[in-house]
């Protein structure tokens, strides 16, 4: 029998248990994480076997999987090092950056032991074991760092099908050069945002209440876990201070134009980032096919949508809803295989609701 051993089962961990459960139900899976009532959830629920505490039983384990922060889980490569192991353990690891991660696992890599980085680029601003869901990662990027490794990271691979990610394999350092963009930087920028205007409405307790949908998808993320924060931002601190710096720069680039009055400067700077961002709901990445639309914030909903989609014998690929305001209503994104399904679903549920856009 296959033995898992999970060091950390918050929103990864239990996320990613819970998807080797569905392609593996054999496999036994062991988990330690010392916050409260977390591993007595994974039981109950059935995510996990068995609870552990610290290390305890790892030696049992044909995979360890790390999934807890990364300033903690550079600490458990160090200590892994120092115990006895199953020969042929696998090792991996979930951390959002990579460098200093695969720097902590050197004394593992040179005593031979496969350790293959790596980062699901899929999450949520929840964390803990509870906001785990089986299908967290669909369709999102997965990076592996394989030190060579390579019949180790086709076997993770194997273990986790059921994620449906896309695998790509990188360096550490492009790794950390790249999210250092797309997702440290944001997350910065949106805590940011969020304090500021928290100041500026000081004497005006309602202020921040009023905020609008602008202000609320810009800010989700600012709602994540700040200890993971912390620590990514200690792991790649440098390479996101260069990022930092290009993104104030940005900020003096807009602030001289308004200061002008440079019309075409604002005009400019607002015309490039929507070029750019509308390039991104296009799927670039797979022949998926999206349709937006308004939905009231009504018990069943949702179900309603899939009701009279089964009816028509339309089968989704994925169904997110985007944005919830407040006890009004949200956006809802249906993800279809192809553009003719997604032209049959726009009729069969115009008569119902808002379409917003139909992704093309
Ligand atoms: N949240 C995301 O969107 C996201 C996405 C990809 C990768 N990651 C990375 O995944 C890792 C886990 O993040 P998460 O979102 O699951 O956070 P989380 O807060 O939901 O879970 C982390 C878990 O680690 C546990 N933990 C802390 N110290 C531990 C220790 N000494 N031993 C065992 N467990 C310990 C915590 O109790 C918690 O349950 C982090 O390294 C993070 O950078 C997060
Ligand atoms: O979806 C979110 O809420 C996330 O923040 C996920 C997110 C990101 O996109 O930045 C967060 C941290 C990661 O390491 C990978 C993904």
């Amino acid at each position: 029998m296959i033995t898992i051993f999970f060091k950390g089962l918050g929103l990864i961990g239990s996320s990613l248990a819970q998807a080797i459960r569905l392609a593996h139900p054999k496999i036994e899976i062991l988990a330690s994480d010392p916050q409260a009532g977390t591993t007595a959830y994974a039981l109950d629920h059935g995510i996990i076997d068995q609870a552990t505490i610290g290390f305890d039983q790892v030696e049992r384990a044909d995979l360890i999987v790390l999934a807890s922060p990364v300033s903690q889980i550079e600490a458990d490569l160090k200590a892994l090092a120092k115990l006895n192991l199953k020969p042929g353990v696998i090792i991996t690891d979930v951390g959002s950056t990579k460098s200093t991660v695969i720097k902590a696992a050197q004394p593992l890599l040179a005593q031979g032991v496969a350790f293959v980085g790596g980062h699901p680029m899929a999450g949520s601003h929840k964390s803990g074991v509870q906001a785990g869901r089986p299908d967290l990662f669909e369709n999102a990027f997965y990076f592996q760092i394989p030190n060579g490794h390579l019949k180790a990271t086709k076997q993770i691979q194997d273990l986790f099908s059921a994620t449906h990610v896309k695998w790509l394999t990188v360096t550490p350092q492009e790794h950390d050069q790249i999210v250092s963009q797309i997702s440290h930087l944001p997350h910065i920028i949106a805590a940011a945002l969020v304090n500021q205007t928290n100041q500026r409405f000081k004497t005006q307790p309602l202020g921040m209440r009023l905020a609008a949908g602008g202000f609320k998808s810009v800010t989700r993320i600012a709602a994540a876990d700040p200890t993971m924060w912390t620590a990514i931002l200690q792991a790649n601190g440098s390479i996101i201070r260069q990022q930092l710096t290009g993104f104030i720069d940005q900020l003096h680039q807009i602030d001289q134009a308004i200061g002008a009055g440079d019309q075409t400067a604002i005009h400019q700077f607002f015309n490039q980032a929507k070029v750019s961002r509308e390039k991104l709901n296009q799927p670039a990445r797979a022949p998926f096919y999206d349709l937006f639309l308004n939905l009231s914030d009504e018990v069943g909903a949702i179900a309603k949508v899939t009701h009279l989609l089964a009816n028509h014998h339309l089968s989704l690929i994925n169904i997110q809803l985007l944005e919830v305001r407040d006890e009004i209503d949200g956006i809802l994104q249906l993800t279809f295989r192809t553009a003719a399904e997604v032209k049959t679903a726009a009729t069969v549920l115009a008569p119902h609701y808002e379409i917003i856009d139909r992704g093309d």
